[in-house]
């Protein structure tokens, strides 16, 4: 039986753990079933910690969406640094890899595509007070190593590698093999990689939720850890619905049963998007007030601070309480397992292998981590943990931060479209009802071109065009049945006799049918010139590949790899001839 999915206050507890839970066996909704998305309670807190509503954060993500777009398109916030080489360190053997081309990155290879400020005899030309130590952390053969500062020529990796209060590991950015890319370039979306290696990913992850602690059961910090992992898996799972490959029509878009399948059906998961949400919200509220403290580069300084602070200035400081997490002494061990056990999902990142997911994994896990860090150890009331934290924050943090931001902001958005497009078909369902009974009756056939557009429509929103071959001949089979027995349903209509008319008709279509056969023949002509004159055209080329060829022959007997080449033609010129 179907369970209600969209039942906030239900626990899916199949899902803890990442590896027990079945797959729940969406079924199209019935015509009876009211709208889930309707039942799920939007104006009911998200849980301990969070004074806000599903309702509330919708509000105001639709206040800041464009701003938060933007800055991520800024210079700033799309480029990110990542080391897609770095070895997993979680277990021994990681040999997948993930051949598709969607899961490859597009790196920036060429240098002058960057911004002017970043062209190296700009860089050259700043006076460099780099100290000894950041020399030491950085390979000179670290070209992008300039990304690393916040642009005051002042390296703050340097500083944070001394800080123990991290909950990622700073020396991910800061390698040698690392590459440059243009987040805007790499979008967030399907890839094809899952199956087992991404099970065991996953699984690994969930098992960073085994607290030391007796009492772990009653343990917040367990279950805000839990929501962030899979707040997260859910909001990956959001993009790769909502930007989905058609494999029929090669189209990307939104796959609603998709959706539904891994994340719609789940209540507890959607709500734990909204519950990330408002931990990242919360971070980005409480460091406001030093926003003008940080140091962006002076090209782009206005555009990318005023920008944030249009962001910031729409939320609220109730979004998340993170004072109830850590109280006493026995949570501050806690803690402490919490940012390492975090600081080893970041590492996970390193073992995922499809290259695209653990670059957006990476700026996820990075930017929970800072959110993070920025909740639990930043103490506003303490100038120490204030210098600890907001002035040693690194690019790469608040890029990570910042995209974090957007990808929770982009689901929480699919989630509404996904919503309409669920209450539609539910709508449809209904329509089929109705148009069945149209299509029945003579009369509202009359109407049908009607009825017709919304049920194409429909067919559309229910997947049918993802129909196999032999569905559509079985549909195309049952529309001849129903236009034959259609006929017989107009048998009952008297119709007027034929008039003498009738006879010219057909003198007529002897006629067009010495026209037709005239054009054709007309057309044929055409096409063998057109292929004559072509292959003169084509002639050179033709010979050069002739001899291309047979040297490529020539050389591979000569290298020793004989049959080496393909000969096969790959695009053949056809010429068609109309035959009718
Ligand atoms: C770091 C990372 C990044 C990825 N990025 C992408 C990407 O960008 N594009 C892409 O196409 N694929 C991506 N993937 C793969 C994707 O997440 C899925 O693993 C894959 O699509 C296979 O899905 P699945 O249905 O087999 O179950 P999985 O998503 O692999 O989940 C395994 C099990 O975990 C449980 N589970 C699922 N969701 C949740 C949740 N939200 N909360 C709690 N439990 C849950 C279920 O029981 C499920 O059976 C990524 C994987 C990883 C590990």
């Amino acid at each position: 039986e179907q369970q209600n999915p969209f039942q906030l206050s239900q626990n899916d507890g199949s899902a803890k753990g990442g590896e027990n839970a079945a797959k729940p066996a969406w079924k199209s909704p019935e015509v009876s079933d009211s709208t889930p998305f309707c039942k799920m309670d939007k104006d009911e807190n998200l849980g301990p910690g969070c004074d806000v509503s599903i309702s509330e954060i919708n509000n105001i993500n639709k206040k800041i969406r464009k701003d938060i777009l933007s800055l991520v398109h800024t210079d700033f916030f799309k480029y990110f640094k990542f080391d897609p080489f770095k070895k997993c360190t979680i277990w021994e053997n990681n040999d997948g890899i993930c051949f598709r081309r969607s899961c490859a990155v597009d790196v920036v290879e060429d240098w002058d595509s960057l911004p002017e400020y970043w062209q190296p005899e700009v860089l050259g030309s700043l006076d460099n007070d780099t100290s000894e130590q950041d020399d030491a952390l950085h390979s000179k053969d670290d070209d992008a190593s300039f990304l690393n500062q916040l642009c005051d020529n002042k390296d703050k990796a340097a500083d944070a590698l001394a800080d123990d209060v991290n909950y990622y590991d700073i020396n991910d950015f800061l390698s040698p093999d690392a590459v440059l890319v243009d987040l805007s370039k790499n979008p967030e979306r399907f890839t094809g990689y899952g199956g087992q290696e991404a099970g065991q990913i996953w699984k690994a992850i969930y098992a960073e939720n085994c607290f030391s602690s007796d009492e772990q059961d009653k343990c917040l910090a367990k279950d805000a850890f839990y929501r962030i992992v899979s707040g997260l898996h859910a909001s990956i799972g959001t993009h790769l619905s909502n930007d989905h490959l058609n494999t029929t029509t090669g189209e990307w878009g939104p796959d609603l049963d998709l959706f539904m399948m891994r994340v719609g059906n789940f209540p507890e998961r959607v709500s734990n998007i909204y519950f990330n949400y408002a931990i990242v919200a919360k971070s980005l509220y409480k460091i406001m007030p030093y926003l003008k403290e940080l140091d962006f580069c002076n090209e782009y300084d206005n555009d990318v601070k005023q920008k944030m602070i249009n962001i910031v200035s729409q939320l609220d400081s109730k979004i998340f309480d993170e004072d109830l997490m850590f109280q006493d002494d026995w949570d501050k061990s806690i803690q402490d397992d919490f940012r390492s056990r975090f600081k080893n999902v970041t590492k996970i990142m390193d073992c995922v292998h499809c290259d695209r997911c653990k670059m957006w994994g990476k700026v996820q896990t990075t930017g929970y981590a800072t959110s993070l860090k920025i909740l639990f150890e930043l103490n506003e009331a303490d100038e120490t943990s204030r210098q600890h934290v907001v002035d040693h924050l690194t690019k790469f943090e608040l890029i990570s931060l910042l995209n974090t931001f957007d990808r929770l902001s982009k689901s929480i958005e699919s989630i509404n479209n996904f919503e309409v497009l669920y209450n539609e078909r539910i709508d449809c369902d209904n329509q089929g009802a109705i148009s069945n009974f149209f299509r029945n009756n003579n009369f509202f056939r009359l109407v049908g071109e009607v009825t017709g557009s919304l049920i194409d429509k429909c067919k559309k929103l229910n997947g049918s065009s993802n129909t196999s071959k032999s569905e559509q001949i079985e549909q195309k089979k049952a529309e001849v049945v129903t236009e034959k027995n259609e006929q017989g349903m107009f048998q009952d209509i008297k119709m007027p006799k034929k008039t003498k008319k009738a006879g010219t008709r057909s003198e007529t279509s002897q006629v067009n049918r010495w026209v037709r056969a005239w054009h054709t023949e007309i057309h044929n002509v055409k096409e063998a010139f057109r292929f004559i004159f072509r292959s003169y055209i084509d002639l050179p080329k033709n010979l050069s590949n002739l001899l291309l060829s047979n040297f490529n022959k020539f050389w591979n007997k000569f290298v020793g790899v004989a049959g080496y080449l393909d000969e096969e033609e790959k695009d053949p010129n056809v010429y068609k001839l109309d035959l009718h």
